[in-house]
């Protein structure tokens, strides 16, 4: 099968939610032994996640992050606190083996903490990266193009990434994850993320551009106008989002938009941690609109822009806590939420079966009725 047949697959395959099993949850989060509405955001995540699994006693196991790796040629116009060299130095990290276990990342220590599976993919890191039995290798170019002076990929290396994330993403289902959280890891990424964000929202590039490492108040200037000029380029229309990706994004942003369609197709739960993720998310629902469905906000993260991309994409965080890391951290704290919103809808009695009063009243049975 060539690459756009491929991607053509994957979103015929993202189909809405069980809106049935939906249903049948809502209606047992009634009954539950508790006061309505009383475990909050728990209550719509449990019902969505019945969706999503298409049972009203959903019960997701696994939980697996993938952090997709990637450099970009924007990187050249100094728009991150911080060299392009750290992106290579810190896929190493993450497959370090430490006193602690394999990775010495804030995503590794997160992520043995919980119990989740860490997957590393080279989706197109700058620097030739050493063998290691634990890295996923994505064909790709060693980095994007300058995306301020021209397209960041061609529409084959967009659907090549695609494949590759689906791919990790496959092997990782098969492996057990029911809960997909896509990773990043690349400097200067949240340049092509604002970027996109800027073209998808409609939204004044300054709007939705942040600091990212850390950058000083004229670097988030210089960063709002590298963006300014890509939008000014002729690139591509929103009615092509595809062609919006190659052109202002990057090779693991179309990484983790792979792993997110194939998460849904495969009808799993997917946490989408922070703004880079947001941004592939944005052109994951603009090319199928019920991949919204799968997708649950992990935190609300400290890039000015992050809550537009949540707002558009309907979905409401789960917490705040100031992260701007990325690598998918956000996204493995959150899983355990996901977990626990489950385990109620399918382990909590009812007050019926608890024996508990103050439930609302079940119907009456024929033969018991007074008027009989
Ligand atoms: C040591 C280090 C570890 C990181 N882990 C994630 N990021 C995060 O920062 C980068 C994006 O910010 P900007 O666009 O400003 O470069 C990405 O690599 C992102 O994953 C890191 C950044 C650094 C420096
Ligand atoms: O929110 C994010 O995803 C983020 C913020 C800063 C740096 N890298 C990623």
């Amino acid at each position: 099968m060539n690459l756009s047949d491929h991607l053509a697959d994957l979103l015929s395959s993202v189909t809405p939610a069980d809106q049935l099993a939906m249903q049948a949850a809502r209606e047992r989060q009634a009954q539950l032994t508790k006061p309505p509405g009383a475990l909050g955001q728990l209550e719509e995540i449990s019902v969505r996640l019945a969706g999503v699994f298409r049972t009203p006693k959903p019960h997701p196991r696994g939980v697996a992050v993938v952090v997709a790796a990637g450099d970009h040629g924007v990187a050249a116009e100094g728009v991150s606190a911080f060299p392009q060299t750290v992106t290579p130095a810190m896929v190493g990290n993450f497959l370090l083996s430490t006193p602690a276990g394999a990775g010495g990342a804030a995503v590794n220590a997160i992520a043995r903490s919980l119990g989740a599976q860490v997957y590393v993919l080279d989706a197109g890191v700058a620097a030739e990266l050493p063998d290691h039995p634990q890295l996923i290798r994505a064909a790709a170019r060693r980095g994007t193009r300058n995306l301020r002076l021209e397209s960041a990929m061609t529409r084959e290396e967009t659907l090549s990434l695609i494949a590759a994330g689906a791919s990790v993403a496959r092997q990782a289902i098969g492996a057990g994850a029911d809960v997909l959280i896509p990773g990043e890891m690349g400097i200067a990424n949240t340049t092509p993320a604002s970027a996109l964000s800027a073209k998808l929202l409609g939204l004044n590039p300054a709007a939705v551009t942040g600091r990212g490492t850390g950058v000083d108040d004229s670097t988030l200037a210089h960063k709002v106008e590298v963006i300014r000029d890509a939008l000014a380029r002729r690139g591509s229309q929103l009615s092509d989002p595809l062609g919006v990706l190659a052109d202002l994004g990057g090779y693991e942003i179309a990484a983790m938009l792979g792993m997110m369609l194939q998460a849904a197709a495969l009808k799993r739960a997917i946490i989408v941690d922070g703004f880079v993720e947001g941004s592939a998310a944005l052109i994951g629902v603009a090319l199928a609109p019920a991949l919204r469905d799968y997708l649950f906000a992990a935190g609300l993260c400290a890039e000015i822009g992050h809550r537009a991309q949540l707002d558009h994409l309907k979905l409401t965080p789960m917490f705040d806590l100031g992260l701007r890391l990325g690598e998918g951290t956000g996204g493995v704290l959150a899983a355990p939420f996901l977990l626990a919103a489950a385990a109620t809808l399918r382990e909590m009695l009812t007050f019926e079966e608890a024996g508990v009063p103050g439930g609302s009243e079940p119907a009456l049975a024929p033969e018991h009725s007074l008027q009989g």
